[in-house]
């Protein structure tokens, strides 16, 4: 089975554009859960643009399927991930001032510094996952470092099955992902994915790597929930992925 992870990002951004509670955080985290997620992620930023520290500090007891928190290994981020042990840690190479998450870890040249922080994550009983791109070559050094397991970086995924929509089994760069998830599953490592996944582009993917144990996806399903409601996005989220299994 591949678990669905919600990203709840974006429902931050809303909250924070007037000051307020609204919508709640914990209530939308909640509410997630009882309408199928098997999983919440949380990306929270150094500028606290959406999800503020506070707010996975507050989720934490109330969660009830898999906490997931990504981020850029800073202290900042270390100390929060340490104190509020999720059951995974998600690390992504963003420098603070990204807009959005856009490229996996060198693993190869930040193998030192890697090892250092999923070990730390790891003694502290925390499954650690790592933001890689489709690049075989960086996936034994995911594994030395220490990492439980990738999460493919499907933006460039997601825009090349948008350019061939009508042709979507010519996808070229698609062989990168599979033979980097072949490589991983090889080595040892588990499998998620995540970035721009949508109601268009997951089938097709979890399709061709059945082997993925998670997905986490944040800004599509918001903005489908405004057309269809929240209940409705989540349950047809899912089904992309368990109509095939
Ligand atoms: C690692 C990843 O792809 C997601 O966490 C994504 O970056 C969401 O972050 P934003 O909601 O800030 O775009
Ligand atoms: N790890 C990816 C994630 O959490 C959500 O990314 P997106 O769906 O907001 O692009």
């Amino acid at each position: 089975m591949t678990k669905l992870s919600v990203n709840i990002n974006k429902f931050a951004t809303l909250r924070n554009a007037r000051g307020g509670n609204m919508p709640d955080i914990l209530k939308v985290a909640q509410d997630c859960e009882r309408f199928g997620a098997d999983g919440i992620t949380v990306h929270p930023r150094p500028d606290e643009r959406h999800i503020r520290y506070q707010d996975v500090i507050d989720l934490k007891p109330l969660v009830t399927t898999e906490f997931n928190i990504e981020g850029y290994p800073s202290k900042e981020f270390m100390d929060l991930v340490l104190s509020v042990k999720p059951h995974q840690a998600t690390l992504v190479p963003d420098p603070p001032d990204a807009i959005t998450s856009n490229t996996g870890w060198d693993t190869i040249q930040h193998q030192s510094f890697l090892r250092e922080v999923i070990g730390t994550l790891k003694a502290a009983g925390i499954r650690v996952s790592i933001f890689l791109n489709a690049e075989t070559d960086k996936v034994e050094a995911a594994k030395t470092a220490g990492a439980d397991r990738i999460e493919l970086y499907t933006g460039p995924y997601a825009e090349e099955f948008e350019r061939a929509r009508t042709q979507p089994q010519n996808l070229q760069l698609f062989n990168a992902y599979k033979d980097t998830a072949r490589a991983a599953t090889a080595t040892g490592l588990e499998l998620n994915a995540g970035h721009d996944l949508n109601l268009d582009n997951l089938r097709f993917f979890k399709l061709h790597i059945p082997q993925l144990k998670e997905v986490s996806i944040g800004h599509a399903l918001v903005c489908d929930a405004l057309y269809y409601g929240l209940e409705n996005t989540i349950q047809l989220y899912k089904r992309q992925l368990t109509e095939i299994e």
